[in-house]
């Protein structure tokens, strides 16, 4: 028998206090066997006739962080997904229908089942700890909460604000939670249980009542406003997600259903949604990307290394900047900024500076705390300090002697231990290491920017890096808040190898004749965030002329940018920075810059599809991919599809071009590349692709790849992350635009960081990888 993950004690008061503790994890979620163990502590309370009963976790930093996701992959049928929420819905209804008070005490993670669980009770108190989060993320794994949540958190904080948690994935910290109504009360840690115990011994809650202004109260309230609501919201949902991803259309579905049906149906409504995506091949892809991410946690683990305790970052650039806020802010250690330039310090501590105090302007933070932040950064134009750091993260420019110099200064003044681990773009980190006295500590350890939000970093060690260094420095990415993928020393590493062929390709097209507004439609189209030629406007045109000779000298023509394009950077147009670029910035919406075509030589002649446009860059990618793992640029398949969808934004629900490739099948993507082998040798298929087209055979354990197609042909589809990303970065436009002081500058949304990989793919959006 399992062994349940409650205990029941009674207090003195006659009220029932249940600790929830699965044995042997870190975190409570929720699994099959939940229910029948609820069942029994409720016959346990009702046999000792308790006044009301409070439930309360024994772990140090969750309630219940969600259900198991596990749970989701062993249901082979609809039939059996579909019982999953039944059973869940059955043992709420339970819960919430007890003749006394219920009462969920929560401190740390109520997330997903978990929230579902307390909204199932009377009453939710919450700690005011920082820990505190709680939120309906399931969109993000392609999802709708199939716990009750549709029906019964517009309930608690009104369709409007229900729908907006659930279609993001936002999690709120415990004052946002009491504001909204989600919480009854939110209290120190401390009184959590005693103030639970007072709510217990209350009575039945009487039906809740939205706290909403007076606009949302009238909108909500009638049978015309809520018809508006879930317009608007469907427009969103269907703008958004392209149609690629089906969650939050039917998180709408249920919503309504809960307003508009009888109880019985609207639940029924929610179960069915909710079954209908966990058999979708979406789902299954973004669940996918959530087991690759925590088995990746796994791997280089350097638990009797020596701490990276105080690091040192070289330059306080755009890059410097950010990092030195991930390493300081996130990871929470001291860190010393070297520049040569005073201005280069300054601009570091600015940085984090506007983003500390734009928390604080939202009281995420108090002034106190941002102090004690800020006190963490410190500056210097010399060598100063560097005695006690362990690590040094060198982001100055891009020049190899210069580099070079780093690792002799560091070298003279750090420690034997320390490790100098550099954020190059395109030079080999083995050049780097050259003349390194202890090129064991030498690594590269590249961000994407803007550094605090792209959740990828590449880390290369070249022939001489130790294990230790390795294993350490992955670690230190982790308190960083990124997730590692471990590449090849090679020019271009992994993701600017398989971002420049597809970017060339654009480039290609629009030579061609295709106009820059339906290219990047197509890619948008497609599933990524931003088209390529939008995306080579904010990386810099200069910047990626610069890297292109570094690769087409390591790697051949094929990642050649054309000539002309030295023309744009000749006349400053080098993308959003210089205000022009294929477009034009200096309106508020951005528009294509009609003169680029007659300045590059190009007269429009539109020949070509959206996918065929779309196939054309992405076979480009996938082909350059499939290299990479041919020549062992990555270890496996999983960091390829890791690296490309967090790095690049490559579309989430197909899985990264690995899973997409096996859902294509390698003789269909040998085939399409033959079709286009007319243009130029990026198509030429990878050597592997061909071995694969001719034995069979696929990335990922074939079973798995057939079933998805076959799940995947039934037509079904979603998007999660998509839709906190764009929100994300819509909210960030719209800040940027309001303030201009800020410009540059990144916002923080007000939702607690998730701990979601998909909230770490959300995060790769619209602002993709600049290197
Ligand atoms: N910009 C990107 O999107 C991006 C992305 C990934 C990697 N990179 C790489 O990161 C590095 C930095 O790029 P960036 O965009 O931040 O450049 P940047 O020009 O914004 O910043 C470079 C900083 O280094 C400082 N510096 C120069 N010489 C120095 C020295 N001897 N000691 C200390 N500081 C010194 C400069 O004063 C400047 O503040 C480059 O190697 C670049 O290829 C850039």
């Amino acid at each position: 028998m399992t062994e349940s993950v409650f205990t029941f004690e009674l207090n003195d008061e006659r009220v029932g206090i249940v600790t929830i503790d699965v044995p042997g994890e870190k975190m409570n979620t929720l699994r099959a066997s939940f229910a029948e163990q609820l069942q029994d502590v409720i016959t346990t309370a009702n046999e000792n006739n308790v006044k009301g009963l409070v439930f309360i976790s024994a772990k140090p930093d969750n309630f219940i962080a969600g259900a198991d996701i596990n749970m989701l992959d062993e249901a082979n049928t609809r039939e059996e997904a579909l019982a999953l929420s039944t059973t869940c819905h059955d043992a709420f209804f339970d819960l919430a229908k007890l003749p006394y008070p219920t009462v969920a005490a929560i401190h740390g993670a109520a997330l997903g089942g978990g929230l579902e669980f307390a909204l199932a009770c009377d009453y939710r108190v919450c700690s005011d700890s920082d820990i505190t989060k709680m939120g309906l993320p399931e969109v993000q794994l392609g999802l709708l909460p199939g716990g009750g949540g549709t029906q019964r958190l517009p309930k608690l904080v009104g369709i409007q604000k229900a729908l907006e948690w659930m279609l993001t994935g936002k999690q709120v910290r415990a004052k946002q939670a009491k504001k909204a109504g989600l919480v009854n009360d939110c209290v120190p840690h401390s009184i959590l249980l005693d103030v639970a115990v007072q709510f217990a011994q209350k009575g039945k809650a009487k039906a809740a009542k939205p706290q909403l202004d007076k606009m949302s109260a009238l909108l909500e309230s009638n049978p015309f406003g809520r018809n508006l609501i879930f317009k608007k919201a469907a427009e969103n949902v269907a703008k958004k997600t392209g149609g690629h991803y089906p969650a939050p259309e039917l998180i709408i579905k249920a919503v309504r259903a809960s307003v508009e049906l009888d109880q019985l149906k609207a639940y029924k409504t929610e179960a069915e949604g909710f079954a209908d995506l966990v058999m979708s091949d979406v789902s299954k892809k973004l669940r996918g990307i959530f087991f690759a991410t925590t088995e990746m946690k796994k791997e280089w683990r350097a638990d009797n290394a020596p701490r990276t305790d105080k690091v040192a970052v070289l330059g306080g650039g755009l890059m410097g900047a950010g990092i030195t806020h991930v390493s300081a802010i996130k990871a929470g250690v001291r860190t010393r900024v070297k520049d040569v330039a005073q201005q280069g310090i300054a601009g570091a501590m600015n940085y984090s500076y506007k983003i500390l105090e734009k928390k604080r302007k939202r009281r995420i933070l108090s002034l106190a705390e941002l102090q004690e932040q800020m006190n963490r950064i410190t500056g210097t134009t010399d060598y100063s300090g560097f005695k006690h750091v362990d690590m040094v993260i060198e982001a100055v420019f891009e020049d190899l002697s210069l580099k070079q110099a780093m690792v002799a200064d560091v070298e003279q003044y750090a420690q034997e231990h320390t490790i100098f681990a550099s954020n190059t773009s395109s030079l080999p980190i083995a050049q780097i290491a050259a003349q390194a006295q202890r090129p064991e500590n030498v690594i590269g350890l590249h961000y994407f920017s803007p550094v605090e939000k792209m959740p990828l970093v590449e880390i290369i060690p070249h022939e001489k890096t130790s294990e230790q260094t390795i294993a350490r420095t992955v670690s230190f990415a982790r308190k960083q808040g990124k997730t590692p993928i471990v590449v090849k020393d090679k020019a271009g590493f992994f993701v600017n190898r398989i971002l420049a062929p597809y970017v060339n390709e654009a480039a290609n097209l629009l030579l061609a004749g295709e106009p820059v507004e339906k290219i990047d439609q197509a890619l948008v189209e497609f599933g990524f965030p931003v088209g390529p030629l939008a995306l080579l406007d904010e990386v810099g045109i200069d910047i990626g002329s610069k890297i292109a000779p570094i690769l087409e000298a390591e790697l051949g023509e094929r990642f050649k940018a054309p000539e002309v394009f030295n023309r744009l950077i000749d006349d400053k147009r080098l993308g959003r920075k210089s205000g022009r670029g294929f477009y034009d910035y200096s309106k508020k919406q951005k528009k294509v810059d009609e003169s680029v075509y007659e300045f590059l030589g190009v007269t429009l002649s539109p020949k070509l599809n959206k996918e065929e446009i779309a196939q054309r860059c992405v076979m480009q990618m996938l082909n350059e991919a499939a290299r990479c793992l041919e020549e062992g640029i990555i270890s496996n398949a999983r960091d390829g599809d890791i690296g490309a969808i967090f790095g690049i934004g490559f579309p989430p629900f197909l899985g990264g071009p690995f899973s997409y490739m096996d859902k294509l099948g390698a003789a269909n993507v040998c085939s399409t590349l033959a079709t286009y082998a007319q243009y130029n040798d990026g198509f030429a298929p990878a050597a592997a692709l061909l071995a694969m087209a001719e034995q069979g055979g696929s990335y990922y354990p074939q079973e798995q790849a057939a079933a998805e197609v076959d799940v995947d042909s039934e037509g079904k589809v979603e998007a999660e992350e998509e839709v906190e990303t764009k929100e994300q970065v819509e909210a960030e436009n719209k800040a940027e635009a309001s303030d201009k002081a800020d410009a540059g500058s990144p916002d923080e949304s007000e939702a607690v960081d998730s701990e979601e990989p998909a909230k770490d793919a959300a995060e790769q959006d619209k602002e993709q990888a600049r290197s």
